[in-house]
Protein backbone atom coordinates (compact mmCIF):
# COMPACT_ATOMS: atom_id res chain seq x y z
CA UNK A 1 0.00 0.00 0.00
CA UNK A 2 1.23 3.66 -1.00
CA UNK A 3 1.02 6.02 2.09
CA UNK A 4 0.19 8.49 -0.35
CA UNK A 5 -2.22 10.82 -1.49
CA UNK A 6 -2.80 11.97 -5.47
CA UNK A 7 -4.22 14.36 -7.27
CA UNK A 8 -3.98 13.09 -10.78
CA UNK A 9 -4.86 15.78 -13.48
CA UNK A 10 -7.18 17.47 -11.52
CA UNK A 11 -9.24 20.24 -13.25
CA UNK A 12 -12.25 22.27 -11.97
CA UNK A 13 -13.55 25.05 -14.66
CA UNK A 14 -11.03 27.76 -14.20
CA UNK A 15 -9.92 26.79 -11.01
CA UNK A 16 -7.93 24.22 -11.42
CA UNK A 17 -6.37 23.11 -14.68
CA UNK A 18 -4.33 19.55 -15.14
CA UNK A 19 -2.87 19.42 -11.72
CA UNK A 20 -1.05 16.62 -10.48
CA UNK A 21 0.42 16.01 -7.39
CA UNK A 22 0.93 12.98 -5.06
CA UNK A 23 1.68 13.75 -1.15
CA UNK A 24 4.01 11.55 0.93
CA UNK A 25 2.77 10.86 5.16
CA UNK A 26 5.91 11.54 7.07
CA UNK A 27 6.64 15.01 5.21
CA UNK A 28 5.12 18.61 5.91
CA UNK A 29 4.00 19.82 2.13
CA UNK A 30 3.25 23.54 1.53
CA UNK A 31 1.14 24.89 -0.63
CA UNK A 32 1.91 28.01 -1.99
CA UNK A 33 0.68 30.98 -4.44
CA UNK A 34 -0.92 33.88 -4.70
CA UNK A 35 -4.29 35.23 -3.70
CA UNK A 36 -6.99 33.05 -6.44
CA UNK A 37 -4.44 30.50 -7.89
CA UNK A 38 -6.20 27.78 -6.48
CA UNK A 39 -4.44 26.55 -3.42
CA UNK A 40 -7.55 26.32 -1.19
CA UNK A 41 -9.55 24.14 -3.96
CA UNK A 42 -7.04 21.87 -4.20
CA UNK A 43 -6.87 21.02 -0.82
CA UNK A 44 -10.65 21.02 -0.37
CA UNK A 45 -10.55 18.66 -3.51
CA UNK A 46 -7.42 16.57 -1.80
CA UNK A 47 -10.07 16.37 1.55
CA UNK A 48 -12.64 14.89 -0.77
CA UNK A 49 -14.76 17.89 -0.40
CA UNK A 50 -14.85 19.29 -3.39
CA UNK A 51 -15.41 17.21 -6.39
CA UNK A 52 -13.40 17.80 -9.82
CA UNK A 53 -14.42 17.57 -13.25
CA UNK A 54 -11.79 15.94 -14.40
CA UNK A 55 -8.84 13.58 -12.63
CA UNK A 56 -8.99 12.10 -9.90
CA UNK A 57 -7.66 11.46 -5.89
CA UNK A 58 -6.60 8.67 -4.96
CA UNK A 59 -5.90 7.90 -1.02
CA UNK A 60 -3.00 5.30 -0.62
CA UNK A 61 -4.13 3.31 -3.95
CA UNK A 62 -7.97 3.90 -3.37
CA UNK A 63 -10.05 6.25 -5.44
CA UNK A 64 -11.31 8.68 -3.08
CA UNK A 65 -14.97 9.08 -4.47
CA UNK A 66 -15.48 5.87 -3.54
CA UNK A 67 -14.09 6.01 0.02
CA UNK A 68 -17.22 5.58 2.68
CA UNK A 69 -17.39 9.54 4.19
CA UNK A 70 -16.88 7.99 7.62
CA UNK A 71 -13.39 5.92 6.61
CA UNK A 72 -12.23 9.54 4.53
CA UNK A 73 -13.33 11.65 7.75
CA UNK A 74 -10.51 9.30 9.92
CA UNK A 75 -8.47 9.51 7.39
CA UNK A 76 -7.96 13.08 6.40
CA UNK A 77 -8.25 15.96 8.59
CA UNK A 78 -8.91 18.99 6.93
CA UNK A 79 -8.90 22.36 8.31
CA UNK A 80 -10.64 24.98 6.06
CA UNK A 81 -9.93 28.89 5.87
CA UNK A 82 -11.24 30.68 8.58
CA UNK A 83 -14.23 28.10 9.82
CA UNK A 84 -17.18 29.00 11.17
CA UNK A 85 -18.24 27.06 14.24
CA UNK A 86 -21.95 26.31 13.77
CA UNK A 87 -22.72 26.07 17.80
CA UNK A 88 -21.83 27.93 20.91
CA UNK A 89 -19.94 25.10 22.42
CA UNK A 90 -17.35 25.29 24.92
CA UNK A 91 -13.64 24.25 23.74
CA UNK A 92 -13.75 20.83 25.40
CA UNK A 93 -17.53 20.00 23.03
CA UNK A 94 -16.04 21.22 20.20
CA UNK A 95 -12.75 19.26 20.48
CA UNK A 96 -14.46 15.72 21.13
CA UNK A 97 -16.35 16.69 17.79
CA UNK A 98 -13.24 15.46 16.34
CA UNK A 99 -13.88 12.05 17.47
CA UNK A 100 -17.13 11.76 15.28
CA UNK A 101 -15.64 10.12 12.33
CA UNK A 102 -15.21 7.02 15.25
CA UNK A 103 -17.67 7.68 17.40
CA UNK A 104 -15.74 6.84 20.64
CA UNK A 105 -15.92 10.50 22.30
CA UNK A 106 -16.62 8.57 25.28
CA UNK A 107 -14.84 5.73 25.07
CA UNK A 108 -11.48 5.96 27.32
CA UNK A 109 -9.31 5.71 23.58
CA UNK A 110 -11.60 8.73 22.50
CA UNK A 111 -11.19 10.81 25.79
CA UNK A 112 -7.34 10.16 25.59
CA UNK A 113 -7.34 11.48 22.33
CA UNK A 114 -9.11 14.84 23.06
CA UNK A 115 -7.18 15.23 25.70
CA UNK A 116 -3.68 14.98 23.88
CA UNK A 117 -5.47 17.39 21.26
CA UNK A 118 -6.52 19.95 23.88
CA UNK A 119 -2.66 19.58 25.57
CA UNK A 120 -0.85 19.62 22.44
CA UNK A 121 -3.02 23.04 21.40
CA UNK A 122 -2.19 24.47 25.21
CA UNK A 123 -5.89 24.56 25.48
CA UNK A 124 -6.56 23.14 29.02
CA UNK A 125 -7.19 26.91 30.63
CA UNK A 126 -9.76 27.57 27.80
CA UNK A 127 -11.54 24.11 27.65
CA UNK A 128 -14.94 25.16 29.88
CA UNK A 129 -14.97 28.44 27.52
CA UNK A 130 -17.39 28.86 25.34
CA UNK A 131 -16.32 29.47 21.76
CA UNK A 132 -18.39 32.75 21.32
CA UNK A 133 -15.91 34.08 24.06
CA UNK A 134 -12.45 32.91 22.94
CA UNK A 135 -10.02 35.29 21.10
CA UNK A 136 -9.37 34.51 17.21
CA UNK A 137 -6.41 32.89 17.77
CA UNK A 138 -7.71 30.78 20.46
CA UNK A 139 -10.60 30.00 18.31
CA UNK A 140 -7.73 28.65 15.49
CA UNK A 141 -6.12 26.80 18.20
CA UNK A 142 -9.77 25.05 19.39
CA UNK A 143 -10.08 24.06 15.82
CA UNK A 144 -6.61 23.11 15.17
CA UNK A 145 -7.27 20.48 18.09
CA UNK A 146 -10.32 19.37 16.69
CA UNK A 147 -8.71 18.11 13.81
CA UNK A 148 -5.50 17.07 15.95
CA UNK A 149 -8.36 14.33 18.23
CA UNK A 150 -9.46 12.89 15.36
CA UNK A 151 -5.75 11.56 14.60
CA UNK A 152 -5.94 11.18 10.89
CA UNK A 153 -3.42 9.88 9.09
CA UNK A 154 -3.40 13.21 6.56
CA UNK A 155 -3.88 16.88 8.05
CA UNK A 156 -4.97 19.16 5.91
CA UNK A 157 -5.40 22.89 6.82
CA UNK A 158 -5.41 26.01 4.91
CA UNK A 159 -3.77 28.71 6.42
CA UNK A 160 -3.30 27.79 9.75
CA UNK A 161 -1.23 30.24 11.01
CA UNK A 162 -3.14 33.29 9.82
CA UNK A 163 -5.16 34.13 13.04
CA UNK A 164 -1.53 33.05 15.64
CA UNK A 165 0.70 35.39 17.07
CA UNK A 166 4.42 34.45 16.19
CA UNK A 167 5.13 32.46 19.41
CA UNK A 168 1.72 30.21 18.41
CA UNK A 169 2.97 29.79 14.89
CA UNK A 170 6.03 28.54 15.85
CA UNK A 171 4.42 26.36 18.68
CA UNK A 172 1.82 25.06 15.84
CA UNK A 173 4.55 24.27 13.05
CA UNK A 174 6.76 22.40 15.45
CA UNK A 175 3.38 20.20 16.68
CA UNK A 176 3.13 20.03 13.12
CA UNK A 177 6.79 18.60 12.72
CA UNK A 178 5.73 16.03 15.18
CA UNK A 179 2.62 14.71 13.33
CA UNK A 180 4.54 14.37 10.11
CA UNK A 181 7.47 12.81 12.00
CA UNK A 182 5.17 10.53 13.33
CA UNK A 183 4.17 8.96 9.83
CA UNK A 184 0.88 10.97 9.32
CA UNK A 185 0.82 13.33 5.91
CA UNK A 186 0.79 17.28 7.00
CA UNK A 187 -0.23 19.62 3.96
CA UNK A 188 -0.66 22.74 4.76
CA UNK A 189 -1.60 26.26 2.40
CA UNK A 190 0.39 28.89 3.79
CA UNK A 191 0.69 32.20 2.63
CA UNK A 192 3.91 33.11 4.56
CA UNK A 193 6.66 31.82 2.51
CA UNK A 194 9.44 31.89 4.83
CA UNK A 195 7.75 29.38 6.89
CA UNK A 196 7.06 27.18 3.94
CA UNK A 197 10.95 27.96 3.43
CA UNK A 198 11.53 27.14 6.72
CA UNK A 199 9.22 24.54 7.94
CA UNK A 200 8.20 22.62 4.55
CA UNK A 201 9.92 19.27 3.68
CA UNK A 202 8.11 20.01 0.15
CA UNK A 203 6.59 23.28 -1.37
CA UNK A 204 3.93 22.92 -4.37
CA UNK A 205 3.89 26.39 -6.23
CA UNK A 206 0.39 26.80 -7.89
CA UNK A 207 -0.07 29.70 -10.30
CA UNK A 208 -3.28 30.72 -12.24
CA UNK A 209 -4.98 27.04 -11.69
CA UNK A 210 -1.87 25.27 -12.81
CA UNK A 211 1.36 23.88 -11.22
CA UNK A 212 4.29 26.16 -11.45
CA UNK A 213 6.68 24.00 -9.32
CA UNK A 214 6.72 21.55 -6.76
CA UNK A 215 10.12 19.89 -5.07
CA UNK A 216 12.16 21.14 -2.00
CA UNK A 217 11.54 24.02 -0.31
CA UNK A 218 15.05 26.19 -1.85
CA UNK A 219 13.93 24.80 -5.44
CA UNK A 220 10.09 26.04 -5.42
CA UNK A 221 11.06 29.56 -3.53
CA UNK A 222 14.09 30.27 -5.12
CA UNK A 223 14.03 34.22 -6.27
CA UNK A 224 13.37 33.70 -9.89
CA UNK A 225 10.54 31.83 -9.14
CA UNK A 226 8.87 34.10 -6.64
CA UNK A 227 9.57 36.94 -9.00
CA UNK A 228 7.73 35.10 -11.64
CA UNK A 229 5.14 33.89 -10.06
CA UNK A 230 4.14 36.71 -7.06
CA UNK A 231 5.78 39.46 -9.41
CA UNK A 232 8.05 40.47 -6.39
CA UNK A 233 11.60 41.13 -6.49
CA UNK A 234 12.29 38.32 -3.37
CA UNK A 235 15.82 37.95 -1.60
CA UNK A 236 16.14 35.06 0.73
CA UNK A 237 18.31 36.06 4.10
CA UNK A 238 19.83 34.25 7.26
CA UNK A 239 20.68 30.82 7.26
CA UNK A 240 19.03 27.56 6.14
CA UNK A 241 16.15 26.82 8.76
CA UNK A 242 15.59 30.52 9.81
CA UNK A 243 15.65 32.50 6.64
CA UNK A 244 13.52 35.81 5.81
CA UNK A 245 12.21 36.92 2.86
CA UNK A 246 13.09 40.44 1.67
CA UNK A 247 10.79 42.05 -1.09
CA UNK A 248 10.69 44.51 -3.08
N1 LIG B 1 -17.16 28.08 -5.39
C1 LIG B 1 -16.50 28.66 -6.40
N2 LIG B 1 -17.00 28.68 -7.64
C2 LIG B 1 -16.33 29.24 -8.67
N3 LIG B 1 -15.14 29.82 -8.54
C3 LIG B 1 -14.59 29.83 -7.32
C4 LIG B 1 -15.23 29.26 -6.18
N4 LIG B 1 -14.43 29.40 -5.12
C5 LIG B 1 -13.33 30.05 -5.55
N5 LIG B 1 -13.45 30.31 -6.87
C6 LIG B 1 -12.45 30.97 -7.72
O1 LIG B 1 -11.45 30.01 -8.00
C7 LIG B 1 -10.16 30.60 -7.97
C8 LIG B 1 -9.30 29.85 -6.98
O2 LIG B 1 -9.83 30.05 -5.67
P1 LIG B 1 -9.11 29.49 -4.39
O3 LIG B 1 -9.95 29.84 -3.22
O4 LIG B 1 -8.78 28.06 -4.60
O5 LIG B 1 -7.78 30.33 -4.43
P2 LIG B 1 -6.61 30.46 -3.35
O6 LIG B 1 -5.35 30.21 -4.07
O7 LIG B 1 -6.90 29.62 -2.17
O8 LIG B 1 -6.72 32.00 -2.98
P3 LIG B 1 -6.48 32.86 -1.64
O9 LIG B 1 -5.00 32.94 -1.46
O10 LIG B 1 -7.05 34.18 -2.02
O11 LIG B 1 -7.21 32.21 -0.51
C9 LIG B 1 -10.37 32.06 -7.62
O12 LIG B 1 -10.30 32.81 -8.82
C10 LIG B 1 -11.74 32.12 -7.03
O13 LIG B 1 -12.36 33.35 -7.33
Amino acid sequence: MSADLRATDLSLGTRLKGVTVALRSGEVTAICGPNGAGKSTLLSCLAGLTVSDAGAVTLEGEALSALPARRRAQAIGYLPQGPEVAWDVTVDVLVALGRLPWQDASSPQGQAAVEAAIATMDLQPLRTRPVSRLSGGERARALMARVLATQPRWLLADEPLASLDVGQALALMKRLREQADAGRGVVLVLHDLATAMNHADRVIVLKDGRLATDGEPDQSLAADIIGAVWGCEARWLGEPGTRALSVS
